[in-house]
């Protein structure tokens, strides 16, 4: 139980000590005077009284979780204890109004807008995902893309709760055989499990505002593990896939060369077949490797053959003698550890290749339409997260004697942002209904061309909402931490979105191109 105070008890004590009242809670100032970042005096002027809206007005709510916490003493009037605030925050589950409420802050579904896509086990996995980016990665965000590495028992906590299985089973059926002693989140029967799952999970952790969490826990194994899973022998499958979901070992795709970026069909990495015909030897460089530095297998694209497509396969690379990893200095996603990948007469067994030699760019291939969606999930989450922040601190910013949010130069920023989430969100809705329906290579084959631009649009439509919301957060988005924290960062964060998994001008080619060419199978006379 936590102390309680009377509001005449704290300005009594004021005199002694510079105690504040920030919403229930009361918070002994004294020692932090001098660190302070908005100065000393400003916290001694508010000594004794209730300073929630002052504290409001230039905090993010993050600091009166974070900072703020070591400096509360007790609580005002007859306020709970931290149990009983817990107890309440279980109860808080699956109300017709879930969320902030904040316009457009949620999907339409998260209040009573009715959808035919949901039922109750994605409502309790909505929940479940909640608590633990609320608790676990939105208070740390910040701090990790400053580290520039989220610590190892963080992944390990994240396998643990079962997020990684829920990840790895994607849009097909809960991995049971690979998931055992792993919880469901939300604790839902496994049968139950299907592609909007799979949506929820990634689109609520998103909500921790950073590209750093997102590609440092969903990048490399998100993207690295379903090769295996989909095309690995069975050895090959009971060895990996279960320590990678529990987080005890990690995993990550390695296709990208210095040499180039999309065009997946020249890379130079070569497998060369030993004369024993026993394992590869493996020889190249792969760069922009998410999670690379932390790995324990590489998925590797690598030349088995002759020139173009046909000359490629797919390699579980193990780390070990020949492999040499090194962090990359990035623009954004700092927490992620992109890598720069080496490998230099590395034995690869035979048995670790995944499909058949020289047929691995069908492979790629197939492992591209997911990871885009999954990489359109994450952009459309982040640009809500910017317009959230931004709606609320249009509400409380004033300029010209009135809030921010009544000039309607502001206000139209908020609607173009509205606009293209929610279209983006419906867009992505429907497609990964076709993924309850078809099967992987059905969706890759007629849906590949829809998935591209739905990849353009929900990365571009992050740039513009990075753009907008930094105008009009202003300075405070120009410096890191603080109010405009998350604007700062995502900003940062935009390029890893545009670019990766296809950049934009590649998905508005082969978007249209491919499209056309499924049209004309189809029996369209162009
Ligand atoms: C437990 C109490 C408090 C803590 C832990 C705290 C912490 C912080 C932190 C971490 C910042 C840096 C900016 C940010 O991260 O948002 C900051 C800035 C600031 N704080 Fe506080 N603060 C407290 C109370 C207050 C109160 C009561 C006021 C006003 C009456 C105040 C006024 C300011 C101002 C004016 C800034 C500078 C804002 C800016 O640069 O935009 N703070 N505070």
């Amino acid at each position: 139980m936590s102390k309680i105070f009377s509001k005449e008890e704290v300005e009594q004590a004021s005199k002694e000590r510079t105690l504040l009242i920030i919403e229930d809670g009361v918070y002994d100032v004294t020692n932090f005077l001098g660190d302070h970042p908005g100065g000393k005096k400003i916290l001694i002027k508010s000594a004794g009284q209730d300073a929630t809206d002052q504290f409001n007005k230039f905090h993010s709510p993050s600091v009166l979780k974070k900072q703020a916490a070591p400096f509360r003493i007790g609580s005002i009037g007859a306020a709970a204890s931290t149990e009983a605030a817990d107890a309440e925050e279980e109860e808080d589950e699956d109300t017709t109004y879930f969320g902030d409420l904040v316009p457009f802050g949620d999907p339409f579904w998260y209040q009573d807008w009715q959808s035919p896509y949901y039922k109750d086990s994605h409502r309790k996995l909505r929940s479940a995902m909640r608590k633990f980016t609320e608790k676990n990665l939105i208070p740390n965000a910040f701090a990790w893309d400053q580290a520039r590495e989220i610590p190892a028992e963080v992944y390990k906590q994240v396998a643990s709760a079962g997020i990684l299985a829920g990840i790895a089973s994607g849009s097909a059926t809960w991995i049971t055989e690979y998931a055992e002693g792993l919880p469901i989140p939300g604790n839902f029967p496994p049968e139950e499990w299907d592609a909007f799952h799979s949506f929820i999970l990634i689109d609520e952790m998103c909500r921790c505002a950073s590209g750093g969490i997102a590609y440092g826990i969903i990048g490399g194994f998100g993207i690295g593990l379903p090769p295996v899973l989909h095309f690995g022998s069975e050895e090959l499958k009971k060895r990996i896939v279960p320590p990678c979901v529990k987080g005890d070992k990690r995993i990550c795709l390695a296709i990208t060369e210095p040499e180039g970026g999309s065009d997946v069909a020249n890379l130079v990495t070569t497998a060369v077949l030993s004369d024993d015909k026993t394992h590869y030897i493996v020889n190249g460089r792969k760069k922009w490797i998410s999670g690379g530095i932390y790995a324990d297998y590489f998925v590797a694209a690598v030349r088995t053959g002759g020139k173009g497509m046909g000359g490629l396969s797919l390699l579980v690379v193990e780390r070990g003698p020949g492999v040499k990893t090194t962090k990359m200095d990035c623009m954004g996603v700092w927490g992620s550890g992109t890598t720069f990948v080496e490998f230099d007469d590395v034995q690869v067994p035979v048995g670790n290749l995944l499909g058949k030699e020289n047929k691995g760019f069908a492979l790629i291939m197939s492992n591209f339409n997911p990871e885009r969606i999954g990489i359109a999930v994450q952009a459309n989450r982040f640009s809500r997260c910017l317009l959230e922040e931004s709606i609320k601190y249009a509400s409380k910013r004033t300029t010209f004697g009135v809030k921010l949010r009544e000039h309607p130069v502001i206000r139209a920023k908020l609607s173009n942002m509205a606009m293209k989430i929610e279209s983006t969100h419906a867009w992505l809705e429907s497609v990964i209904y076709q993924s309850t329906i078809y099967d992987a290579d059905t969706l890759t084959m007629r849906g590949g061309g829809t998935v591209a631009l739905l990849k353009a649009q929900a990365t571009e439509t992050f740039e513009f909402c990075a753009r907008e919301a930094s105008q009009i957060f202003g300075g405070l988005s120009y410096t890191k931490g603080g109010q405009g924290e998350v604007v700062e960062r995502l900003y940062r964060d935009v390029k890893a979105y545009t670019i990766p998994g296809g950049s934009s001008e590649i998905m508005l080619d082969i978007g249209m191109r491919q499209s056309i060419k499924i049209a004309e199978i189809m029996g369209a006379k162009l």
